[in-house]
């Protein structure tokens, strides 16, 4: 007998969703050292350690929101019903002009925290203010984030210009620079509020130290008039122009590309971070995700701030997507449940370059599991699990979360935060974004 850290038992389902789609049943998993060291059938005979039951349950890798703004928890729900300009212009900039503060972010992410592992989230992509902030939260819960300030030509919460933005994003490299759960990134926030020298500026940065360049990109019909006004060029075209697209540049929204712009992406290698439901409820458009993936695009899936969401429930935002493809191209083959489940798993890793450390089940790989609960009667029967997850279930049949072999979620609770402070935090800034 071996000795483990932690073995789960009898997974009914077992989806690793490695690049074949390997598949177990009623099989083991056994973690070792924040690692997965062995999957099969009867493995729990050859090792002893601590045990939890996978019976009636669906393994599958921890998932990757790969588009967030985990601090927005606190304006949840304001200004909806506007399209992004107004939004963001009448109602999300002012009110982060009077709140954000180390204190607002740090509390906004703790919540986001608790409902990402509720979800069954393990890692996601941040782009906001004070990311300090952020990585205390990420710290202290043991998720992984890749993590930027954002970064635009006019003054923010976190700093007066995009020359204190860059410099900031800097300081902050260097310290995570070598940190095995935070990645720090740059984040210029779009080519609307980022003046070429400025993305430029970014961009070597991003190479200087080999980390990822977030960005907003081609969000609206608005954006694609506003920068074809001012350069002469469609968004993408525009970055190209401008010398910032590479293997390292992860896109988000990326609805209104051209059939000559998704060649560039491609050929390009820009991963993009699809946000269907934040596209859908700022009447944004429908990005043509179907027809970036035929033509070997890297697509994976963000939820966007929960104030254009407006939760972040990462299997929701996967059925949405699978449905939302099928409906608006008339074609239900469209991005299949085994395809959406990619986008939010090994494909979510591609898209932030960790795929040989997280976003599938395989030896060698960091135990990122998360168990669903399919003992429940809309859950059966189960004819096909990639079905039942992402067209039967949503983010609160998640069970257990397990990140870096520590169980985070077990029994559909979660272990590392406080409910109750988390509900008197949010009232707390209601209050502060009502006064005047
Ligand atoms: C510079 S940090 C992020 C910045 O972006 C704002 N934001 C949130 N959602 C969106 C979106 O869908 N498109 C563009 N900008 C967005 C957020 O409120 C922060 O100000
Ligand atoms: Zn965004």
């Amino acid at each position: 007998m071996k000795k483990a850290d932690l073995i789960i038992t009898d997974i009914s389902y077992i989806l690793t969703m490695d690049e074949n789609f390997t598949e177990y049943k009623d099989s083991d998993i056994v973690i070792k050292d924040g690692k997965i060291i062995d999957i099969g059938k009867n493995k729990k005979d050859e090792y002893f350690g601590k045990t939890i039951s996978g019976k009636n349950k669906i393994a599958i890798p921890g998932l990757i929101n790969t588009h967030t703004h985990a601090a927005m928890t606190l304006l949840r729900g304001y200004g909806s019903d506007n399209p992004l300009k107004v939004w963001l212009e009448e109602y999300i900039w002012p009110a982060e002009g009077k709140l954000v503060s180390y204190e607002f972010v740090k509390d906004g992410t703790d919540i986001a925290c608790y409902e990402m592992l509720r979800n069954g989230v393990t890692t996601f992509v941040d782009m906001y203010f004070f990311e300090d902030a952020v990585a205390q939260s990420v710290k202290e819960v043991g998720m992984r984030a890749v993590l930027c300030t954002g970064i635009l030509d006019f003054p923010t919460p976190g700093a007066k210009n995009a020359d204190e933005g860059i410099a900031k994003t800097e300081d902050f490299i260097k310290h995570f620079e070598k940190d095995e759960n935070i990645f720090p990134a740059v984040g210029p926030h779009a080519p609307y509020t980022c003046s070429p020298d400025t993305l430029k500026k970014a961009f070597n940065l991003a190479e200087k130290y080999d980390v990822l360049y977030h960005i907003h990109v081609s969000e609206t019909q608005f954006e694609v008039n506003d920068i074809k006004e001012r350069y002469g060029n469609t968004p993408v075209k525009h970055l190209e122009k401008v010398g910032v697209l590479n293997e390292r540049v992860l896109a988000a929204h990326m609805v209104h590309p051209t059939e000559e712009e998704i060649d560039i992406l491609a050929e390009k290698n820009v991963k993009v971070a699809h946000c269907p439901e934040s596209n859908l409820k700022l009447a944004s458009g429908v990005a043509p995700i179907p027809k970036m993936i035929e033509k070997g695009v890297t697509v994976a899936i963000g939820t966007d701030g929960t104030a254009s969401n407006d939760d972040l429930d990462i299997i929701g935002e996967i059925s949405t997507a699978a449905k939302l493809h099928k409906g608006y191209t008339l074609n239900p083959t469209v991005l299949n449940a085994k395809e959406a489940l990619k986008m939010a798993t090994l494909d979510g890793a591609k898209a932030i370059r960790k795929e040989d450390k997280i976003g599938s089940l395989e030896i060698g790989k960091f135990a990122d599991i998360v168990l669903m609960d399919i003992n429940d009667p809309h859950l059966q029967p189960v004819f096909d699990p990639y079905t039942q997850i992402v067209y039967s279930s949503n983010g609160k049949d998640v069970d257990t979360v397990i990140i870096n072999g520590d169980i985070k979620v077990l029994n559909k609770k979660v272990l590392v935060l406080n409910k109750k402070e988390l509900l008197e935090k949010a009232q707390k800034w209601k209050k502060k974004v009502l006064e005047d």
